[in-house]
């Protein structure tokens, strides 16, 4: 099986073999353990911290989609016989939960299905009727709740399981505070509470669960950062094993935080003006830029401060230029002038069409590529290249212009893809063809449909960026038919 990746990767590509390559990749990934979101069970008493915990996790793992599923939603409505006598029920018995509708939620987003999560209203004891939450597939789910790993057929579903292991005194004395001060209870009626259910099912159920823990937090009053960050390293780790970066060293992708993903968000969604689009690209784009250069080669110098002392530093080459693919990549040589004074800036513009002749924003898989213009700085073969793109799809175009800068003399080790938007066929493309040249990027995407637009992508880059709009008018026209497509 690998053997036959490995020869896809040899020849020129159609989007079809692209995709049946991904899609092979991807297996491969798969069985490696990465693809399924991470589910994490979080346990303990109640007012143990759980949800201090599960913000923590939260909080830490900035990159990933993480979505909270809370055991308290999954309450079975009370029948009319258990509402009339509420004070007698037992809401921390295992009894009390819809264990089937909470397990196929879990397993749903597993699937990574959208979820309606019911509404659980704890004035009526009943599920709201037509209301439910939504909820997006994530990479990570934590689901929490005291019996969380009392329950078996959740706690089998969990991939790490941690309890919150806070001092039962402790736990009283927060439960009264939050009763009395926030839900307006009597403090008799907490107490009357606690010791006829809420004791005893933890001593029955909550306690005894400990023992299916992977991890056991102790958590007094201050937060056990130790172990979060344990605990979120850990979750990186098994997500990671899903990450192309472990199959191309040669992939950098710029370290996540959600700065990076709120200008995503922005310029993905298709209501997005063109001023906000045009504003938050170039902040993607100048950070892809600074990132790439980074990953200059440098040499170490020591200066003196203006107070005498002396700086470890570093300087770096100075034998660059960018090359911008036309026209989209045009659009990130503001930020490489910004980065760096004076840079030689070429252009390299290529055409793709399909097999049947359609230029291919209006075609299906099969991709060819020429170079149709360039103008490259003479002494390029001397330089580090930054290639400019904002974005990789089926990586034709890219590979055309690759392959020219090859043929200009640039060594493949000093050719640099900068680019905001990745789609995995790209890359898997990319990387095995040119093993030794960097792509740097600020986010990986999923793939490409079948128009070879990126999924989920940012539409076409180039119209929303420039403000043109039908290209269908344009590729109308007459296109060069003179060119030798390869
Ligand atoms: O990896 P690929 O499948 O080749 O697709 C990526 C190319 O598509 C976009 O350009 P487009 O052809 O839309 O032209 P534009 O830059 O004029 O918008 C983008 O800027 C890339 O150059
Ligand atoms: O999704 C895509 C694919 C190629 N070019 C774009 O601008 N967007």
């Amino acid at each position: 099986m690998l053997e036959r990746n490995c020869s896809v990767g040899k020849g020129r590509r159609s989007g079809a073999d692209l995709n049946e390559f991904a899609s092979v990749v991807d297996e491969r990934v798969e069985r490696n353990g990465g693809k399924e979101p991470f589910l994490i069970g979080v346990a303990g008493g109640t007012a143990s911290g759980k949800t201090t915990v599960c913000d923590l996790i939260m909080h830490n793992l900035q990159e990933k989609r993480v979505v909270l599923i809370a055991q308290d939603s999954f309450y079975r409505g009370l029948t009319q016989e258990e509402h009339d006598n509420v004070s007698s029920y037992n809401f921390d018995h295992p009894d009390a939960i819809d264990v089937a509708a909470l397990v196929e939620t879990l397993k749903n987003l597993a699937l990574r299905n959208k979820v309606e999560v019911p509404i659980y209203d704890f004035v009526t004891h009943s599920r709201k009727e037509d209301e439910s939450v939504t909820v997006e597939p994530a990479d990570v789910i934590i689901v929490e709740g005291i019996l969380v790993l009392a329950m078996q057929e959740v706690r089998e579903l969990c991939h790490m399981k941690i309890f919150v292991d806070t001092d039962d005194d402790l736990r009283l004395a927060r439960r009264l505070k939050r009763d009395t001060v926030d839900r307006g209870r009597s403090v008799d009626g907490v107490i009357t509470q606690y010791t006829t259910f809420v004791k005893p099912m933890f001593d029955t159920f909550v306690s005894p669960s400990k023992r299916h823990a992977d991890v056991i937090i102790p958590w007094a009053q201050g937060e056990n950062n130790v172990a979060i960050d344990l605990i979120v390293q850990h979750i990186r780790t098994k997500l990671g094993q899903n990450d192309l970066r472990r199959i191309y060293p040669n992939l950098i992708v710029l370290p996540p935080n959600f700065q990076i993903r709120g200008m995503h968000t922005i310029i993905r969604s298709a209501s997005c003006n063109r001023s906000d689009f045009v504003f938050y690209s170039d902040r993607l784009i100048r950070l892809v830029v600074e990132h790439a250069l980074g990953h200059l080669p440098f040499r170490n110098e020591i200066v003196t401060t203006p107070n005498g002392d002396r700086y470890n530093g570093v300087t770096f080459s100075k034998k660059i230029c960018g090359v911008a693919l036309i026209r989209s990549g045009e659009a990130m040589e503001n930020a490489l002038r910004a980065c760096c004074k004076g840079i030689k800036i070429g252009k390299i513009l290529v055409a793709r069409r399909d097999n049947d002749g359609l230029p291919s924003a209006l075609s299906g898989h099969r991709l060819s590529s020429a170079v149709v213009y360039e103008k490259l700085p003479a002494d390029i073969s001397d330089r580090y290249v930054l290639l400019l793109d904002p974005i990789l799809a089926t990586g034709v175009s890219s590979m055309a212009a690759i392959d020219r800068l090859i043929k200009a003399g640039v060594r493949q080790d000093r050719i640099m893809f900068v680019t905001i938007i990745a789609a995995s066929q790209g890359i898997h493309s990319l990387c095995m063809r040119y093993p030794q040249m960097k792509i740097i990027t600020s986010e990986v995407d999923a793939g490409l449909n079948d128009q070879n637009r990126v999924v989920p992508g940012v539409g076409e880059f180039g119209d929303r960026y420039f403000g043109t709009e039908d290209m269908k008018a344009y590729y109308d026209g007459d296109i060069d038919e003179e060119l030798h497509f390869e």
